[in-house]
This record gives structure tokens, sequence and C-alpha cells, in this order.
């Protein structure tokens, strides 16, 4: 993973509506063109790292590369969850992330239920993990200080 840390922003579309409903689990959705500016060795599956909207704090997160094999989405998609409790929701913003390091493969499930249960043990090992010290350090960053105004892609 050559790539990692890797830092973009983008502005958070409406996805398939899935992730408050079906799984209990909010998921900022990218914009194609995001998606299709990953460097290629940055490959499908779950990661995770530190993330803010606009200019406000920066918060722990997981994120999903992929096409879900459980949907069988037949694009790809770049979703953040943000281990935070957000007042409303932020379409339209802009979504500043760090990826800082890898979980897992993408996998199919049988049931809704082994889904949930697999992000939220992500959840927990992403907050373990992300109290290391050399990922803590990523949380000051000077890309989560510049001005959040453009919607751009890269380091
Ligand atoms: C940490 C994390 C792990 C995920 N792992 C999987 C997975 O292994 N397989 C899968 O099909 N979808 C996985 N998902 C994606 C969910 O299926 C997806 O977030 C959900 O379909 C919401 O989609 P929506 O934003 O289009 O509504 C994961 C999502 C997160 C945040
Ligand atoms: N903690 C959070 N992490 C990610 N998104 C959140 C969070 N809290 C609220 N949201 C909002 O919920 C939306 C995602 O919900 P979701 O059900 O996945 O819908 P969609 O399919 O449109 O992405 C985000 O775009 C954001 O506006
Ligand atoms: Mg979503």
């Amino acid at each position: 993973m050559r790539h990692l840390p890797y830092f973009c922003r983008g502005q958070v579309v409406r996805g398939f509506g899935r992730g408050s409903k079906q799984l209990g689990i909010p998921t900022a959705n990218f914009p194609e063109q995001v998606v299709d500016n990953l460097p290629t060795d940055v490959s499908t599956g779950i990661y995770y790292g530190w993330a803010s909207v606009g200019s406000g704090d920066v918060h722990k997160m997981v994120v999903s590369i992929g096409w879900n094999p459980y949907y069988k989405n037949t694009k790809k998609s770049m979703e953040t969850h943000i281990m935070h409790t957000f007042k409303e929701d932020f379409y339209g913003e802009i979504l500043n992330v760090a990826i800082v390091g890898y979980l897992r493969p993408e996998k199919n499930f049988d049931s809704l239920e082994s889904l949930i249960s697999a992000i939220q043990g992500d959840i927990e090992e992403a907050k373990k993990r992300l109290d290391l010290p050399e990922h803590l350090k990523l949380k000051e960053d000077n890309f989560f200080k510049v001005p959040k105004s453009k919607v751009m892609n890269g380091h």
C-alpha cells in the first residue's frame, strides 16, 4: 500500500440510503470522480483513518472502497463512516479524509446481521489502532488546516 497515508477531499453525495436505514451506520459517499481518481494501488477493501466535514473537528473514521458485494453494486463507491454524532446530515459539504491503514477485503455475507456486526467490529478495531502514536500524529496534519473550499484529490 505505497500510497498510505492517502489524503482526499470531495463533496458528499447521495448513495442508496442504505447506510442509516438498513444498517444503522451512515456512510458519507464521495462522487464518482473522486472514486475514479484513487491511485490504482489503493485496492478495494475496508480502511481506517481521520475525517473532517468542512473546517470542522477531525474524527476517527472507517471507509469502505468497492462494490459492496452484499448489495452487488455495479458502480465502485467510497463511503466514510465517521465515529461522531452529528446534529444533522451534511450532504453537499466537503468531506476531508486521510486514509492511514487497511483492515480487510470487502466480503459478502449471508445476512444483514452479519454485515452489521462485521462493520461494528471494524469500527472497534479502527478506534484502537488510531490511538497508536504513528496514527495520532496524522490527526494534526496540515491537510486538515488549509481552507476547505476546493474539491481536490491527492496529496
Ligand atoms: C467499515 C465498513 C465496512 C463495510 N464492509 C462491507 C463488506 O464487507 N461488504 C459489503 O457488501 N459492504 C460493506 N460495507 C458497505 C455497506 O454495505 C454500505 O455502507 C451500505 O450499503 C450503505 O450504502 P449507501 O451509502 O449507498 O446507502 C461496509 C461499510 C463500512 C462503513
Ligand atoms: N457519523 C456519520 N458518518 C457519516 N455520515 C453521517 C454521519 N452522521 C450523519 N451522516 C449523514 O448521513 C449520510 C449518509 O447516510 P446513508 O444512509 O449512508 O445515505 P447515502 O446512501 O445517501 O450515503 C451522510 O451523507 C451524512 O450527510
Ligand atoms: Mg452512504
